[in-house]
Parts: C-alpha cells; sequence; structure tokens
C-alpha cells in the first residue's frame, strides 16, 4: 500500500539556557518509530520528523522557524523553550500551522486570543500555585511573601500566586523581585517579618538567595521556604560566584524547605496508548543515547513523546473527515480540524493523562517534597484539576510552624 509522507516540524534546544532536546529529540523520534509502526493509527500515512536546533534562542528558533516554513509539506510544529515558542505561536496561524510545544512552562502562553493554534504537553509554571495554595489552607497559614526573579515565567507565576492568594482571603505580607542581587528582598522580607516565603527563581538565584537567608537569619524552625523542586540534586551544595556561604550554612538554610513540583512521568504503571508503561519508555530512552539520564530535558521526555502522539491521534481524527490533499497549509481546513481534535484530547501518556484546558495548556500532577537532614522526602502529589490528594509521607516537624510572631493576649486580671 503507498504510503503518503507527513512532514512535521521539531525546534529542539540542542544547547543554551535549557538544553532540553538532548533528551526530547531522542524521545520524540521513538515516538514517530511507535506510531509509524503502529496500523490502527494514520493508516497509510508515514510520520517525518523534521529537526532544527534553536539553541533555546528566540532569534535562532525564529530563523529555524522561517526555514522549516520553506518546506511547504509542514502543517504542524513541535517547540522547546518558552522564549522560541512565544514568538512561533504568536505568528504560526498566520501560515495554518499547529503549535505543539513540548519543553514551554511559561503562563504567558496560556492565551487563545495571542496564541491561537498553540497546545502544549509541558504545563504552565502556574500549575505550581494551587498546590502551594492547598499546603498554606493545610497548615492555617494566612500570611504569605513572595520573592521573585525578573525574568517573565516568575514575574507571571507570581502575579498568578497573587491572584489566587486575594481569592483565598490570604495576605500577601510583601513581594519582592530582584534581578541580579537579592540581598535587598531578602533584607524587606526581614524587616516585615514574613515567616512563610515562596521563593521564584531560577537555581543559580537560590543560591544566592539562600545565603542571604542565612545572613538575615531568615531560616529555621520558624520559616518556611517553598522553592521550586526542579533543581538539580545537591544544587545548594554547587559553588557560586558571589555566594560565601558555607556548605553547612546552606544546609542548615535550606533544612525543612518545601519544593513543588511538576510530575512528568505518570505516577501510575498504567499501559499507555503507545503499548508501554513509564518503566519499559525510560529503558528504550536509555538505550537511544549513553547517559541520557545526564542530559537536558531527561525529565521532559516524556512530554515531548507524548507530543507527537498527540498530533498523531488528533491527525487520525482529522483524516476521517479529510482527504489526504486536504493535509496542506494552504487552506485552514487541517488546521481547524486538528484545533478541534487536540482540544478533545484525552489519553493515557507517558507523562499522565493527555488532556488540555481551553487556553491549550496541559493538566497534570504536581507533587511536593520537603528537605529533612539534608534530603528531599516526598510528602504528597495533588491534582489540582480533579481535586485529588495523595499523601506519600509524613512530615517531621512536632507541628507546623506559625504564620506570624503570635501575640500572647493578655488576660486582664
Ligand atoms: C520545568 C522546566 C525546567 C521549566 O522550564 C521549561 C523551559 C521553558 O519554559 O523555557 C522546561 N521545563
Amino acid at each position: 500500500v503507498a504510503t503518503t509522507d507527513i512532514f512535521v516540524g521539531g525546534i529542539f534546544p540542542m544547547s543554551g539556557g535549557w538544553s532540553g532536546g538532548q533528551a526530547c529529540y531522542p524521545a520524540a523520534q521513538m515516538a514517530v518509530e511507535d506510531v509509524n509502526n503502529r496500523s490502527d493509527i494514520l493508516q497509510g500515512y508515514k510520520i517525518n520528523l523534521v529537526k532544527k536546533d534553536s539553541k533555546c534562542d528566540a532569534g535562532l528558533g525564529t530563523r529555524k522557524f522561517y526555514d522549516l516554513l520553506q518546506d511547504s509539506r509542514i502543517f504542524t510544529l513541535l517547540t522547546g523553550c518558552s522564549s522560541v515558542s512565544t514568538p512561533i505561536a504568536e505568528s504560526a496561524y498566520l501560515w495554518n500551522i499547529n503549535v505543539m510545544a513540548y519543553g514551554a512552562s511559561s503562563p504567558a502562553l496560556s492565551n487563545r486570543s495571542r496564541f491561537p493554534s498553540f497546545f502544549r504537553t509541558h504545563p504552565s509554571a502556574n500549575l505550581h500555585n494551587p498546590t502551594r495554595i492547598k499546603l498554606f489552607q493545610m497548615f492555617g497559614w494566612k500570611r504569605i511573601g513572595i520573592i521573585s526573579q525578573g525574568s517573565e515565567v516568575f514575574e507571571s507565576t507570581a502575579k498568578d500566586l497573587r491572584t489566587r492568594l486575594i481569592q483565598e482571603n490570604m495576605e500577601i505580607v510583601t513581594q519582592q523581585s530582584f534581578h541580579a542581587d537579592p540581598k535587598v528582598a531578602v533584607q524587606n522580607l526581614k524587616k516585615v517579618d514574613v515567616r512563610i516565603i515562596v521563593g521564584l527563581f531560577y537555581e543559580g538565584a537560590a543560591r544566592k538567595v539562600m545565603c542571604e537567608a542565612f545572613k538575615e537569619k531568615l531560616f529555621g524552625n520558624r520559616y518556611v521556604w517553598f522553592l521550586i523542586g526542579w533543581y538539580k540534586h545537591g544544587w545548594h551544595k554547587v559553588p557560586e560566584k558571589g555566594v560565601d556561604c558555607t556548605e553547612d550554612e546552606m544546609a542548615d538554610t535550606v533544612e525543612g524547605h518545601f519544593t513543588t513540583e511538576i510530575l512528568m512521568l505518570n505516577p501510575t504503571n498504567d499501559t499507555t496508548v503507545s503499548g508501554m508503561n513509564t518503566q519499559e519508555f525510560l529503558q528504550r530512552l536509555s538505550n537511544t543515547t549513553t547517559d541520557i539520564h545526564l542530559k537536558g530535558g531527561y525529565e521532559e521526555a516524556p512530554l515531548a513523546y507524548d507530543a507527537i502522539w498527540a498530533i498523531a491521534i488528533a491527525l487520525n481524527n482529522s483524516i476521517q473527515r479529510l482527504q489526504t490533499s486536504d493535509l496542506t497549509r494552504n487552506n485552514g481546513l487541517i488546521l481547524n480540524d486538528m484545533y478541534r481534535s487536540l482540544n478533545a484530547s484525552s489519553f493515557t501518556g507517558i507523562s499522565g493523562t493527555v488532556v488540555f484546558d481551553s487556553d491549550g495548556s496541559r493538566m497534570a500532577w504536581t507533587k511536593v517534597e520537603r528537605m529533612e537532614n539534608g534530603v528531599y522526602k516526598e510528602i504528597l502529589i495533588y491534582h489540582a484539576e480533579k481535586k485529588i490528594m495523595k499523601r506519600i509521607n509524613k512530615i517531621n516537624w512536632k507541628q507546623p510552624p506559625k504564620d506570624r510572631t503570635m501575640t500572647v493576649k493578655r488576660t486582664l486580671k
């Protein structure tokens, strides 16, 4: 049977701020191979992934998008990095192209009017916020401080967190932001005696913030820090320019902090739409590249694998309604039909159930860990959309710290 070739563009960051293409490209290739080997999906069609390297740079990514546009057979695109996905997703619909981001976390991308044909298997960074709020409610914390690094993804996340805190009648005692040096921001946190603090910054800045916290004595069992869970293992022990705290001082400061992160690997052992479970996927992935677990984007590889499946399943629905000649970006037929199919996606992927919200963003499980005796302990997982919480381990504290200095009410004799 003659097969019709389908060409999917793929822009992968093989280096740069987030070098996620190193593990995500092999994962996407694996999905292309698996889909092409199935007789029950896209029967008579063969997917071809046309790869470009963006180096996680917006300018280069835009040039690579332009290069892919020279191939008129391409009508769907995979992208990584928020900085690269944003300019592409802003204009792709003008060429009748659907965009599926496996590696873009910026909350700003959840905006249908600005990104009409954008979907992502990578959840928005905002997904951490309902989980943070859930923990505040569990422990009766209503006075919250926020300290964020001045980059778009963290400013947007802080804005969303503020909105949610106000909705929950919680008090934002202060919001401090910084660019390079967090010293003043941390001093300002100390001044207002805030005890529950959410930190939104990259890993390098986290080392600077926590050293300043040590100097301001903004740590210990009267304080609770919420940091981000995707820093690399032992992040607080890595030497950092401008950080003069010792390893022990850093260890004392980070002891007891919580982290939130988005689960990118299906937490169950379900058999997924591909026929594999997560362990089989990880085994096959490790066979594609030596030491792939040390490469950029290893955590996000399931998102890239599922991005291809999301496109294949949507396309499989669309070709029931369209002709092969309609698989082109010369008209809006496949753009609109695939958009409809993607909107209705709901399948069990390696990264969990793949469902997109009305802005094309992925819902997913989040995980809470706490550093106890210098080691991260899994506390619970939480699904904000399903409102399901699964506890894993107990927290090792006598009682939760208070969110303010408790003034003892003097009873008049
Ligand atoms: C969890 C992380 C590291 C957040 O940034 C994403 C990259 C980006 O949003 O540019 C990749 N995944």
